[in-house]
């Protein structure tokens, strides 16, 4: 066979799956009806897991890696279940079923709202009116009056964090949430010309997507940055200037209906980048009982020590899962906060009713902000002992990070402080490497403030021999104060060095790809502290990798704000102590300790650059026993 035959057999094979994935779908659509006359869940986790077992032993057989099979059947499951949500959701809500769908976003055609909007709406399969908005408040407006019927609003970034507009903007509106979705955002440079990176100099972009990717264009020096209100905005502009030296940040797909071309793809800091959208509506929706839901409300509980955590008990004691929890000030009352809490959970359902009559009960003010169905579709996974090959006859050591190797949590020694013990560990750390007058200046503070730790980047942008000073020079200061000492280590080399001096090493999550660091911080007799990468899995086989090693005394650190139920699912897989590293508003940080050390975590990281009173607050709630 030439190349253009085996091709044409490629495709022709293409064309069958398809369509044979299209006679599935239909099949799954048939399954939701009959479990709507038969009343079941949609989702029914044996049976995918039945599924998958017995064709990853199918595809064995064939010569497919289990790996590719379990991927494969698990979006196709996805896809399954998201198709007869929508369905049964139609069915329940018929007022939606109208002649054309009106909705509103930020920007212009080719915004990431754009697309959001565009893929949430195609379940309806009606003409779409499309409203353009210059900001999210004009979004809410035109949904408010009518004039469209949905609105689509960013509301977190896996790369930037929460929108906090958005949270703002939804303290004052009628609408309500009635879906949500989550869109994954690649960002390219976009150009209109044949050009090179080295000649760009003026950069068009939403701020949005300007944060995201700021470690990439943090390399490519200085740039004339032009903010616009939407990617959009910065495409159009880009491509009706069509010079060499400018470009805009935004989707390649997005930026073809304007004309320009990727000039280099996947800039943003972190490799999974995800934006969350809320849709919302001027009336609420119902939720068939049959598919997962999640319910939004927002609160305020006063400021009285442990209001939070009480209401926090409340959903514990209804058996009710909390998916997030982000605090925002309430305007014009200053050191107050509103708290937007998203639970698993359908409004109509008993342990709900019964649990936000209780919060009604203890907080000053709530609100339901809507019930919707729940895009998050987690893949069934095949428990490994299902997996294990055919006749091998063993049986599978638990991997050492998880509880099934050990039960009880580990305790870290560092210096004269536990972490992973009753009290949490606090870590003080500076930004970049202050000059001696103010290192023992910033050292007297923290310990006066409560911390146990003094943390700096010794080795940061200076050979090993000014590093190894400074090393010695934050040992010393923070020994002075009774401080335990922290540092980054980013080479075998450097851990070596830092393990003759420092108490605690701190190692990136992209240690992952450096195998003579991880080897060297496996046998290396410091404590360890971890960050956690974009997937905690890939962190949890990495901590494997050192413990092996013969290193034990190894902790997790999350910098990325990690919502506190995958924090606690997080604690219930691993024995390892869990540290934090918190930022954002001063006045919220003592309660997010709090909550954060009633879902396990036992250390917490915070920069103590200028004195905001933070460390002091954070320390003050979390000792106050
Ligand atoms: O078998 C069912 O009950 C289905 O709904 C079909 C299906 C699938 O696509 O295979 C989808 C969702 C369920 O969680 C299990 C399996």
């Amino acid at each position: 066979m030439n190349l253009d035959e085996i091709r044409s057999n490629i495709s022709r094979l293409d064309s069958e799956l398809l369509s044979l994935l299209a006679q599935r779908k239909a099949l799954s659509l048939d399954v939701a009806r009959s479990k709507l006359e038969n009343p079941r869940p949609i989702r029914d986790q044996e049976r995918e897991q039945a599924l998958l077992v017995e064709l990853v032993s199918q595809g064995r057989k064939l010569g497919l890696d289990a790996h590719y099979v379990t991927r494969i059947f698990q979006t196709i499951i996805e896809d399954s279940v998201l198709s007869q949500q929508a369905l049964l959701q139609d069915l329940l809500n018929p007022q939606d079923s109208v002649p054309a769908i009106s909705v509103a976003f930020l920007g212009l055609k080719g915004s990431y709202s754009n697309m959001a909007a565009r893929k949430y709406l195609a379940r309806f399969q009606a003409p779409l009116v499309e409203h353009n908005c210059e900001s999210f408040q004009q979004i809410l407006e035109t949904v408010e009056s009518g004039q469209a019927q949905y609105g689509i609003l960013p509301i977190e970034n896996t790369s930037s964090g929460s929108i906090n507009e958005v949270f703002d903007l939804m303290q004052h509106t009628s609408l309500s949430i009635v879906g949500e979705l989550t869109q994954p955002i690649e960002h390219c440079l976009l150009v209109a010309t044949d050009t090179q990176v080295e000649q760009i100099k003026t950069l068009y972009t939403h701020s949005q997507p300007y944060q995201q990717c700021s470690q990439y264009l943090s390399r490519l020096g200085e740039l004339d940055v032009k903010f616009c209100a939407a990617s959009s905005n910065a495409m159009e502009q880009v491509a009706r200037l069509k010079r060499h030296d400018v470009a805009a940040l935004g989707s390649a797909d997005g930026g073809e209906l304007h004309g320009l071309t990727p000039l280099v793809e996947g800039l943003a800091n972190q490799k999974q980048n995800m934006t969350r959208f809320i849709v919302v509506a001027r009336k609420p929706i119902e939720v068939a009982e049959q598919i997962p839901a999640k319910t939004s409300f927002i609160m305020s509980t006063g400021q009285q020590s442990g209001a939070l955590v009480e209401a926090l008990l409340v959903l514990r004691g209804h058996g009710i899962t909390m998916t997030r929890l982000e605090s925002r000030p309430i305007i014009g009352n200053p050191w107050e906060e509103m708290f937007y809490v998203d639970v698993a959970g359908n409004l109509n359902s008993e342990a709900m009713q019964v649990a936000l009559k209780e919060l009604g009960r203890i907080t000053r003010f709530i609100k339901v902000m809507g019930c919707y169905p729940s895009a998050e579709v987690a893949p069934t996974r095949i428990p490994p002992r299902l997996l294990s090959k055919p006749n091998t006859g063993e049986r599978a050591e638990p991997v050492r990070p998880s509880r099934h190797y050990q039960a009880d949590n580990t305790q870290v020694q560092v210096g004269p402080y536990v972490l992973g013990g009753d009290d949490p560990l606090l870590i003080a750390e500076l930004n970049g490497f202050p000059d001696e007058a103010r290192l023992q200046e910033t050292a007297r503070r923290v310990k006066e403030q409560g911390a146990q730790v003094l943390a700096a980047d010794c080795f940061d942008g200076v050979d090993t021999e000014r590093g190894m000073a400074r090393l010695r020079q934050l040992r010393a200061t923070a020994a002075r104060f009774d401080l335990a000492a922290m540092t980054r280590v980013t080479s075998a080399e450097q851990v070596q060095r830092a393990a003759e001096s420092v108490e605690l090493l701190l190692l990136e999550a992209s240690a992952v790809r450096n195998d003579e660091l991880i080897g060297a911080a496996g046998r290396c007799t410091r404590p360890l502290l971890l960050e956690l990468a974009d997937e905690p899995e890939q962190s949890l086989s990495l901590a494997q990798h050192i413990l092996q090693q013969g290193n034990q005394q190894l902790a997790l650190l999350d910098t990325q704000a990690l919502p506190l139920a995958r924090l606690l699912d997080l604690n219930s897989q691993t024995h390892l102590p869990l540290v934090s590293r918190l930022s954002g508003d001063a006045a919220a940080l003592p309660r997010l300790g709090e909550a954060l050390n009633a879902a396990g975590v036992s250390g917490f990281c915070l920069a103590v650059n200028g004195d905001d009173g933070a460390l002091e607050q954070l320390a003050h709630s979390l000792y106050r026993d």
